[in-house]
């Protein structure tokens, strides 16, 4: 691609089918106006709520892709549809949110397209016309550049790496339907297969995926096994719950909230980490996060030590008192 070309940056939205697009979704969309003419691809009919928001966002043009009968939840498939409005639209980049499932679509785009791929990115620049992905490795503790020498670059984006804005001049967000020939690869049976976009409780009370959450609330073995602390606080935050692998063992809680390095790894804005020592096998998987908050009964816990608030004492008192004060804090803000 010459410098003075303008790059087609195709963004990959999903949920548009019966909810508004989520804030990696929009994140995505913030970068992508940075690097070039923005289109936007849904794997299904985009809701009403949807193509406001990526007016919003300043786009033109949705490409609806249209599938048939072929199932759009195998990454195969949903790669098929990818590579072809890639063509369609003889994109420069193709962006997609960091989730499991995109990872795993972007790969197959770029097996198909022959594109260069960058997985988990939290920066993408222009460099005379190429591509260069900031990565961060090794639990966190190295920045790396890579630059993709491809016509064509596939990247994924890390949530939270930056903020959703929307553009300065909203776009008419115009859908147009992309017929796709894809099919299930033969012999390949679609199993029971959930990718969990959000958690429900027993109660009903949807939290933020853990992967994507701004804000995490984690509790450890210093919760002894009663969570409605972490709960409570995570819930006025609006935030995603985490824990460690000793709670999970305990069985106190499911190991798809674990963090760690046999656990999720996050980045979230913030984590506040209540009842956690903050081993290393703990520590590799939040410290990325960019403002950590411990809170512990011991004032020489290694998680308190990196982190950027401490507040010692017992997580029982202080995280239902947190969770008081900021829920009269909104209400406060409400009435005003
Ligand atoms: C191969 C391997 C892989 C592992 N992978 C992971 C992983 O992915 N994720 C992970 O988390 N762990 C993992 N672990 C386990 C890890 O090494 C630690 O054992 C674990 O993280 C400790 O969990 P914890 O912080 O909840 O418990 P502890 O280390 O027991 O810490 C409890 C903390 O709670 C504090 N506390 C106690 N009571 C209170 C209270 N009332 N209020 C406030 N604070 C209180 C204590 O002061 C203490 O700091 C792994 C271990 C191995 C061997």
């Amino acid at each position: 691609m010459t410098e003075t070309a303008v790059r087609t940056v195709l963004v990959l939205v999903e949920n548009t089918a019966d909810a508004a697009l989520r804030s990696p979704a929009l994140e995505a969309l913030t970068l992508a106006r940075t690097l070039g003419d923005v289109v936007a691809l849904t794997l299904s009919e985009p809701s009403r709520p949807a193509l406001d928001q990526l007016a919003e966002a300043g786009v033109d043009r949705v490409l609806q892709a249209d599938l048939g009968d072929a199932p759009r939840e195998i990454p195969v498939v949903a790669a098929a549809a990818v590579a072809a409005a890639a063509e369609h639209v003889r994109a420069g980049l193709v962006l997609l949110t960091s989730s499991f499932a995109n990872k795993e679509i972007a790969a197959h785009t770029a097996w198909r397209t022959g594109a260069g791929l960058l997985i988990d990115v939290t920066s993408l620049a222009d460099d005379g016309g190429r591509l260069v992905g900031g990565k961060r490795v090794f639990a966190g503790t190295w920045d790396t550049e890579c630059a993709v020498t491809t016509d064509l670059a596939v990247a994924t984006l890390r949530p939270n790496a930056l903020a959703a804005e929307p553009a300065d001049a909203p776009g008419a967000a115009a859908v147009e339907r992309l017929p796709v020939a894809a099919a299930a690869p033969a012999g390949l049976e679609l199993l029971d297969r959930v990718v969990h976009e959000v958690s429900a409780d027993a109660s009903g009370v949807v939290r933020p995926a853990l992967a994507e959450a701004a804000v995490v609330v984690a509790g450890g073995r210093g919760t002894a096994g009663d969570f409605g602390p972490v709960e409570d606080l995570a819930d006025a935050l609006g935030a995603a719950i985490g824990t460690t692998r000793d709670a999970v063992d305990e069985g106190w809680i499911g190991h798809d909230a674990q963090v760690g390095q046999t656990g999720v790894t996050i980045a979230p804005r913030v984590y506040i980490g209540a009842g956690i020592s903050g081993a290393p096998h703990h520590h590799g998987g939040m410290q990325a996060a960019r403002t950590i908050i411990a809170v512990n009964t011991d004032s020489e816990a290694p998680l308190v030590e990196i982190s950027d608030f401490a507040v010692i004492g017992d997580l029982h008192e202080i995280l239902p008192a947190a969770a008081a004060a900021i829920r009269e804090q909104r209400a406060a803000a409400a009435d005003s």
